[in-house]
């Protein structure tokens, strides 16, 4: 277990850094590469340990892929030339590689299993399970396919549609990556629109996937074509410094390329409607996946009511925002966001432990929480429980506690940011 010892921050941060690849575009790369046949190459891939395990699992059933930092190179020769793995496919602590995974193994015809670390061991499967199961495929895990280990023997599916019981994006990329091996048509009905990076990278591939409302749609047995990607900074991480740089006193920052697909800006929305002074310059609406650049400065925040259709537009956000919620005048509802309970950690339960820890306000709520605003944070030992973005929301909850904070469990952070102190020391001109 790393400590790391943190203190309150003596000036604002500023300047302009640099926020690593999306995780969740950066997995995408890799698989829909080692499907394609030819050379794909990625630049600015996040070599976080979530992807860097995608890369181990994709390795294991025999692609070719050379990684050196964020670029990335997959030699591919072809879904139907994956092989079956000789040792048990492992993916950490990461739920959008077991998901997407699952739902390409079971198209193949061989057998694997599939398993992560103890946060993996708790995550539901049946989500992914039970449609898959529709679809004709062999595959299960414990109590009846709700926990990993999971195991699959592929064999021929076919289409099915499948109205999602929770808006989920790797639920539907699951069954959308199944759907292209399988007969016949595909479609996943959300109940409210989730991250599109699937879509929008399948069809980079040479895939044709159709939307209509809420509908997305899939014709089985197409081929991908190697391509380029490349892979914008992932809003999930800048959410930490865009949320630093409005509460922190005296801060000015701006957060070069970041990814700002309209499926994953929920926390810019958020920000603005709680008062914050944001911009976004130098945007690029043309690519597979839109940038920009985001300038934070600090401001006085007020609290405001999240729930509906926005909650999977800033899932991974609301830790980092209810530390925000922290610093507003007023109170911020949060609701609709059950789904919290079933991430790296239950983020209800331990955002509001840990940031009590530090004197806030926290009320937890069946599907979200209510935080009273305006308070002074003190230093404390707080801990991310194994949860990177636990670990960075309270990093940067030291910047502004009185006294010294240890977070134990910091190095849980490399999941998906490995620089992040680094990032932090350079905005606070350490
Ligand atoms: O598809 C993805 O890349 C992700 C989807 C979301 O999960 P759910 O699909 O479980 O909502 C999100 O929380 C996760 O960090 C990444
Ligand atoms: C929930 C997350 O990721 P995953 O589901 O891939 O583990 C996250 O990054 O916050």
């Amino acid at each position: 277990m790393t400590r790391k010892k943190l203190s309150k921050l003596e000036h604002g941060l500023s300047g302009t850094i640099h926020i690593p690849g999306d995780k969740s575009i950066s997995h995408r790369a890799i698989m829909f590469g080692a499907l394609a046949k030819g050379k794909t190459s990625v630049t600015g891939f996040l070599p976080g340990e979530d992807c860097l395990n995608t890369i181990s699992c994709f390795r294991q059933l025999g692609v070719d892929i050379v990684q050196n930092g964020t670029q990335v190179e997959i030699n591919g020769l072809g879904i139907e030339h994956l092989q079956e793995p000789k040792e048990v496919l492992d993916v950490g602590n990461s739920g959008t590689t077991i998901r997407l995974l699952s739902g390409i193994l079971a198209g193949l015809g061989f057998y694997s299993c599939i398993q992560g670390d103890a946060s993996i061991a708790k995550r539901p499967m049946k989500r992914i399970v039970d449609p898959l199961r529709l679809m004709g495929a062999n595959i299960d895990g414990r109590q009846g396919g709700m926990y990993t280990p999971l195991t699959v023997r592929g064999q021929n599916l076919h289409g099915i549609q499948y109205e999602l019981p929770v808006a989920s994006a790797q639920v539907k990329s699951a069954i959308l990556l199944a759907g292209l091996l399988a007969d016949g048509t595909t479609t996943v009905i959300e109940p409210e629109r989730t991250r599109d990076h699937t879509e929008r990278m399948l069809h980079a591939f040479g895939v044709s996937i159709n939307r209509s409302g809420n509908n997305v749609s899939i014709e089985g047995k197409q081929h991908l074509t190697a391509t380029s990607i490349e892979v914008p900074g992932d809003i999930s991480s800048a959410a930490f410094f865009l949320v630093a740089g409005a509460i922190v006193p005296q801060s000015q920052i701006t957060l070069h390329h970041v990814g700002i697909n309209p499926t994953r800006t929920g926390i810019i929305d958020v920000l603005l409607n709680m008062g914050a002074t944001l911009t976004t310059l130098n945007q690029n609406e043309e690519a597979m996946e839109p940038y920009a650049d985001i300038q934070v400065k600090a401001s006085s925040l007020h609290g405001v009511e999240i729930g509906g259709e926005i909650i999977p537009r800033l899932i991974d956000e609301i830790p980092i925002i209810a530390l925000a919620a922290t610093q507003a005048e007023g109170t911020t509802v949060i609701k609709d966001a059950a789904e919290l309970k079933v991430k790296e950690t239950n983020r209800i339960d331990i955002v509001a432990q840990e940031l009590s820890k530090m004197g806030a306000h926290i009320e937890t709520t069946e599907d979200g929480m209510i935080i009273h605003g305006n308070t002074k944070l003190k230093g404390a030992i707080v801990n991310s429980h194994g949860d990177h973005r636990i670990g960075m929301m309270l990093a940067i909850a030291s910047t502004i506690a009185e006294g010294e904070t240890i977070l134990e469990n910091s190095e849980a952070i490399d999941v998906s940011y490995p620089g992040f102190f680094g990032s932090l020391s350079e905005l606070a001109g350490h």
